[in-house]
C-alpha cells in the first residue's frame, strides 16, 4: 500500500525539504547521517515503521526512547523536530514523522556516500510506543549468529539482508559499553586492534567515551566495515559474528570485496526495512509533533 507518489498532490515539495535540511546537518555533522540511519532500524524492528521511537515518555506510558538498546545513546531528535517543523509550514498535517524519518535515514546514507532508493511512502504514526517491545525486538551487540538470524527472520529479513544492513555499521560510533567484552574477552579478534580500543575503553567506567564502528573510514559509507570484518576487525561482538566461519562469510567476502554489490543489496534491504508492517489508510495517525500523540 506505501507508494512512492503518496504525497504527490498533498506535499510535492517533502523530499526536496528532508534533503536540503540533512544536507546542512550532515555538512555541520557527518555523524548526524548515521544517527537517523539508526533511528530509523530502531523504528522499524519495534512494531513497525510507525516513529513510535520518536515518542517521548509521558506519566502514563513508558516509550520506547528510554528502553536499555536506546537510551543514552539514540540522537537526532531535534534534526526530525526541525525538518518536520518545516514540514508543516509548507504542508499542514499531511506528512507522517514515519515518513520523514524513512527519508531522511536514505538521504543520511546517501549523502555519507552511500546508495540512495526510491522510499515508498504512506506510513502512519503510532499512538503507543511499548518499552518492552523495544527491548525484545532489538538485537544486543552481545548476540550471536543465530539469535542475528532468528530476530532478522522474525521481521522477514533474510541472512542476506541481515549482512548487508549490517554493513551500516561503515559509519556512526558505538560506546565503549557497547564493546567492552568484545575487545576484552572476545579471542577472534585482531590483537592490535584489541589493544588499540582498550586505549579509550578501560576495563571499568567510562563507559560513555565512544569510538568508530568502522575505523578506517568513520563517516564514509563504503565497503569498509566488511574489509575489518575479514580481519578481524569487528568493533561489536555482533558484527565479527557475521565472519566467524558461519554462513555469512562468504556474503562478508562478496561486500568487502565488491562495494557495488554491497551497495545494491543494502538499498534493497533498506526498502524491506522500510515496509515492515507499516500503520496504513485510517490507522494510527499523522502526528503534529513527532514527540507526542496529537
Ligand atoms: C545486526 C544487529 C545489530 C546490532 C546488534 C546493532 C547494535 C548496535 C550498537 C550496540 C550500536 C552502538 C550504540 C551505542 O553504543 O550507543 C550501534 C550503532 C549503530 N547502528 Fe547498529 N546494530 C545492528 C544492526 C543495525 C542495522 C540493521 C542498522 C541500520 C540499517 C544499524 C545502524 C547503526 C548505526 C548507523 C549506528 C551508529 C549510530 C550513531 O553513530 O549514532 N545497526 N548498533
Amino acid at each position: 500500500q506505501l507508494s512512492p507518489s503518496f504525497y504527490a498532490q498533498s506535499c510535492p515539495i517533502l523530499e526536496s525539504i528532508v534533503r536540503s535540511a540533512m544536507t546542512q546537518a550532515v555538512a555541520q555533522d557527518a555523524t548526524i547521517g548515521a544517527s537517523m540511519l539508526r533511528l530509523f532500524f530502531h523504528d522499524c524492528f519495534v512494531n513497525g515503521c510507525d516513529a513510535s521511537v520518536l515518542l517521548d515518555d509521558t506519566p502514563t506510558m513508558v516509550g520506547e526512547k528510554n528502553a536499555p538498546p536506546n537510551r543514552n545513546s539514540l540522537r537526532g531528535f531535534v534534526l526530525i523536530d526541525s525538518i518536520k517543523a518545516q514540514v508543516e509550514s509548507q504542508c499542514g498535517a499531511v506528512v507522517s514523522c514515519a515518513d520523514i524519518l524513512a527519508i531522511a535515514a536514505r538521504d543520511g546514507v546517501n549523502l555519507l556516500g552511500g546508495p540512495s532508493w526510491v522510499v515508498a511512502q504512506g506510513r502512519r504514526d503510532a499512538r503507543t510506543a511499548s518499552l518492552s517491545s523495544a527491548g525484545s525486538n532489538l538485537p544486543p551487540a552481545t548476540a550471536g549468529i543465530s539469535t542475528l538470524a532468528s530476530m532478522f527472520a522474525s521481521k522477514g529479513l533474510s541472512l542476506r539482508d541481515l549482512t548487508a544492513l549490517s554493513g551500516a555499521h561503515t559509519v556512526g560510533n558505538a560506546r565503549c559499553s557497547s564493546f567492552r567484552a568484545r575487545i576484552y574477552n572476545d579471542t577472534n579478534i585482531d590483537t592490535g586492534f584489541a589493544y588499540w580500543r582498550r586505549q579509550e575503553c578501560q576495563s571499568v567506567g567510562g563507559d560513555y567515551s565512544l569510538a568508530p564502528l568502522d575505523a578506517t573510514s568513520p563517516t564514509i559509507f563504503d565497503g569498509g566495515y566488511f574489509q575489518n570484518l575479514m580481519a578481524g576487525r569487528g568493533l561489536l561482538h555482533s558484527d565479527q559474528e557475521l565472519f566467524n566461519n558461519g554462513p555469512t562469510d562468504w556474503l562478508v567476502q562478496m561486500y568487502g570485496y565488491n562495494p557495488a554489490a554491497f551497495a545494491a543489496d543494502f538499498a534493497e534491504a533498506m526498502v524491506k526495512m522500510g515496509s515492515i508492517s507499516p500503520l496504513t489508510g485510517s490507522m494510527g495517525e499523522i502526528r503534529l509533533n513527532c514527540r507526542k500523540i496529537n
